[in-house]
């Protein structure tokens, strides 16, 4: 014997009830004796709530609601059963509708609906459905009998929540199936008193009614039919990766439905329960998925944990005060106080000091509450033996419950890890010694961060997911990295299981933000079709809001404008990668403000493209001083600019002309002034200095400007250009004294004794700095362990391919850091 249940999206329309007919059919086909319970057409039962309110209170419109409920049943049967099968079953059913009708006149008469008068009319909903459905049966030739489950099912007279008289119930339904052949069509949700009246089971009250026969009838399995694909490891809609549990215990479905998990309601399945039956949980409208089991066997499942579910808003009350250390019978009082007043308690946790005690209620309950506790502990408060009651609204709760946590190590670790390299803070935890839920109370704004990250954690489908907006997608650097990241994603998929999912772009026209990823091979036109108008700090503040789970800000612009924001992004735990020096080489006090917040928001600020591009400058720098090395010197080429303009520059061409050259090999900053007044390069002194422990200011850089003032001033880079022009000679000249002596024109900046310096130096041969090829750098560092020969990196030092992959480089060690 198999209990089948259909709820109300799958009898809520003609071609539901038909998918619901050929799993019928298809069972009977199969030879398989089954029982089938019906709920009421979708949406029937609270109409049904509100015509009877309507009727109460003398609003006559309730005829006309009443009249399209009628309508749609008899649309129902018109295109379910042929034309000429039609009239028997319509008159039937428009009989059941009279005595709706007069029904409702009599509460109209008297003004009243009671809860009695309710269950009754409610109970004409699955009385309609199943009468209609069992007719159906019949009439395409499968034996079926209708069952009203009012003389069945007993109870006592707790009208909308009856309790069932079991032992009774079960012998009315055992001597009823032995008598009766057939497929069983038995209504759902409605029973009975002693007396006959009819009375409702409740909430789940279908599902109790399935459960109710299972077990009278000993049935092998029950199964219920909804419109999803059984429970899930998360709510589909937060979490799109979430996907279909297989096998669930009773004790994982209880806990996951207590937290919001709302498939099924697993107190209206106690009966089966308690007889072992399993429960398979089916979606009429792809009867072909497995679905869920829910069961008693313990299960073997690759994940640690079974599913996350949430309960979006509750408030957290806290009871807290020195006199209630030792002192017995304050919980009691508490709860006492609670349960007279019927108000449900979502979570409770007492820390072992018994300092406070802090519990969650729904926030509609969280005001009476307060009101009741500030009354009841009256007198504590003003002895000062308990503060004032306080509530803490607009909170969530996740419960991330499964039995593989039982007597495992490593679950609450783990969960606590991912929030907080999310920057998500606990409010309040609570673990039952069961072992099989630890629910924690966040902030409301970081719910579906938290389910997302959580979800990724623990069930790793398609891997470890960084979020990465970036700022300058269109410039050198920007569109290189982005080309680098496509051409390399299957390899770190496959690698590291790891996806950099690009769901933000903004450039100085347009941008755009998608939390679902941004596809690489068009974003570019994608941008400029589909993009708004380009506002940064909107922008930003949507990056914020969006509160996307594991995500980086690179800004890949030497603007000035974003530096502004960054102590704001990283304040909202998102992590900063950069090659834009102009945050680290601002004023000491921005520095270390961005390195605090860093740190005690527990993300990172990473930008070791600020110096050197690509070559490991600034991770090697802090491997010394984190280890305790000491710099004594550092001495270092650190403009790939100036070095390639200084190797190619030759008697017969034009300075002018190489330098247009550097900036077409992409070496330049975006203004070459920059370069050549030497800016960059006392920005990155500057940056190597602090790396090092110093505190320096810009103005504490010594620089011999290379450029004169006219060039400086020019408006533009083109009119930079016609300047620089005029001074051919000049430099003409440098190069040329250095060549006759066998020497080659260095810009060598210098950090020794706490001061950084930068000069144009001209080296021979025997000095280390002599060989450097194309726009290489050279960085040489001495320290208390590099002493006689100091530890030096050397290569390429600008260009957009090895720029691009030190900032990628930089995304990977923070994507390997979070997962
Ligand atoms: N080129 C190199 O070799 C190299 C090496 C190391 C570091 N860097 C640094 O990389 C950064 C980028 O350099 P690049 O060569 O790609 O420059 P670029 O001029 O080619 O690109 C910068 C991009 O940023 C965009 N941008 C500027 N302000 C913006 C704003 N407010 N909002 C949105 N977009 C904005 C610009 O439109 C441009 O597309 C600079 O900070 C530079 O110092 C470059
Ligand atoms: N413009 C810079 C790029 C590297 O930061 C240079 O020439 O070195
Ligand atoms: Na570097």
């Amino acid at each position: 014997m198999k209990v089948l249940k259909f709820g109300g999206t799958s009898v809520g329309t003609v071609e539901s009830i038909n998918k619901v007919l050929a799993i019928i059919e298809k069972n009977v086909s199969e030879g398989n004796k089954i029982a089938v319970v019906f709920s009421a057409m979708g949406g029937v039962t609270n109409r049904f709530i509100e015509i009877g309110k309507m009727a109460a209170e003398e609003e006559t419109e309730y005829m006309e609601h009443l009249h399209s409920v009628e309508e749609r049943h008899f649309n129902a049967i018109r295109r379910l059963i042929d034309v000429k099968q039609q009239s028997e079953l319509i008159a039937k059913v428009k009989v059941i509708f009279n005595e709706i009708e007069d029904l409702l006149r009599g509460i109209s008469l008297i003004q009243d609906i009671s809860p009695r008068t309710m269950d009754l009319l409610l109970s004409f909903g699955e009385r309609l459905s199943t009468t209609i459905i069992s007719a159906t049966l019949n009439k395409k030739g499968i034996d079926a009998t209708f069952v009203d489950a009012r003389k069945l099912i007993k109870t006592d007279s707790n009208f909308n929540n009856a309790s069932v008289q079991i032992e009774l119930t079960n012998k009315n339904i055992q001597e009823f199936a032995a008598e009766n052949k057939g497929v069983l069509c038995i209504t759902g949700f409605v029973s009975s008193n002693d007396k006959g009246v009819t009375t409702t089971l409740g909430r789940g009250g279908s599902d109790y009614t399935a459960s109710i026969f299972g077990a009278a009838l000993n049935a092998e399995i029950i199964e219920i039919w909804t419109d999803v694909n059984g429970m899930m490891t998360a709510d589909p809609r937060k979490v799109k990766n979430a996907f279909t549990i297989p096998d669930i215990s009773y004790a994982e479905a209880m806990e996951l439905s207590h937290f919001g998990a709302k498939v099924i309601y697993p107190p209206s399945l106690t009966p089966a329960f308690l007889k072992q039956i399993p429960v398979k949980v089916l979606n009429t409208f792809n009867a072909e998925h497995p679905g869920t089991t829910v069961s008693k066997v313990s299960r073997s499942t690759p994940y640690s944990i079974t599913g996350i579910s949430s309960i979006d808003d509750i408030a957290l009350v806290n009871l807290e005060g020195n006199g209630m250390i030792g002192v017995a019978g304050t919980s009691a009082k508490v709860f006492g106080i609670l349960a007279d007043h019927n108000i449900s308690v979502i979570f409770i946790s007492q820390a072992s000091s018994e300092h406070s005690i802090c519990f969650a209620v729904n926030p509609s309950d969280s005001n009476q509450v307060e009101t009741l506790l500030n009354e009841g502990f009256q007198s504590e408060i003003e002895s000062g033996d308990i503060d004032k009651i306080n509530v803490q609204p607009h909170l969530s709760i996740l419960a991330v419950v499964g039995e593989g946590m039982k007597s495992s190590s490593g679950t609450s670790g783990k969960l606590f890890s991912v929030l907080g390299q999310n920057g998500i803070n606990v409010v309040g935890i609570a673990q039952g010694s069961s072992e099989l839920n630890i629910s924690i109370v966040i902030n409301r704004k970081d719910i579906s961060k938290a389910l997302n990250a959580i979800h990724e954690r623990f069930f790793e489908i398609d891997g470890f997911t960084l979020n990465v907006f970036l700022v300058g997608p269109t410039g050198l650097i920007g569109k290189t990295l982005l080309s680098q990241i496509e051409n390399q994603a299957a390899y770190l998929k496959k690698h590291k299981n790891t996806n950099i999912k690009i769901v933000g772009l903004i450039n100085s026209r347009k941008m755009m933000i998608d939390a679902e990823g941004l596809s690489l091979e068009d974003w570019e036109e994608n941008l400029n079709e589909n993009g708004e108008k380009a506002n940064l700090s909107e922008f930003i503040s949507d990056v914020k809001d969006l509160n996307l789970p594991n995500t980086v800000f690179v800004d890949s612009t030497a603007n000035k404008d974003i530096v502004q924001h960054y102590a704001g992004i990283l304040e909202n735990n998102i992590s900063i990668i950069t090659p834009n020096k102009v945050a680290n080489s601002g004023s000491q006090f921005d520095y270390d403000r961005l390195q605090k917040i860093a740190n005690t928001r527990n993300v990172q600020f990473l930008y070791e493209t600020n110096v050197g591009a690509g070559l490991p400058i600034i991770n090697t720098l802090q491997g010394l001083i984190n280890s305790g090395d000491e710099i004594h010197q550092i001495e270092a080429v650190l403009s790939g600019t100036l070095a390639y303009i200084f190797n190619n520059f030759d008697v017969g061409k034009k300075f002018v002309d190489v330098v247009k050259e550097a900036k077409e090999m992409g070496y330049t900053e975006p203004d070459p002034r920059e370069d050549l007044s030497g800016m960059d390069v006392a920005r990155k002194i500057l940056i190597l200095a602090r790396e090092s422990g110093l505190q320096l200011e810009p103005s504490d850089v010594e620089l011999t400007p290379l450029l004169s003032e006219n060039c400086m001033a020019a408006a533009s880079v083109e009119d930079f250009y016609v300047e620089l022009e005029k001074e051919n000679a000049t430099f003409e000249k440098l190069i040329n004294d250095a060549k006759s002596k066998g020497q080659v024109l260095r810009y060598i900046a210098k950090l020794n004794k706490g001061k950084a310096s930068i000069a144009l130096e001209t080296v021979d041969k025997n000095h280390p700095f002599y060989a450097l090829a194309g726009s290489e750098n050279i960085i040489s560092f001495t320290t208390s362990r590099y002493k006689t020969n100091p530890l030096v990196v050397k290569g390429p030092g600008a260009g957009a391919e090895v720029t691009a992959m030190g900032v990628f480089a930089d995304i990977i060690s923070l994507s390997s850091s979070l997962n």
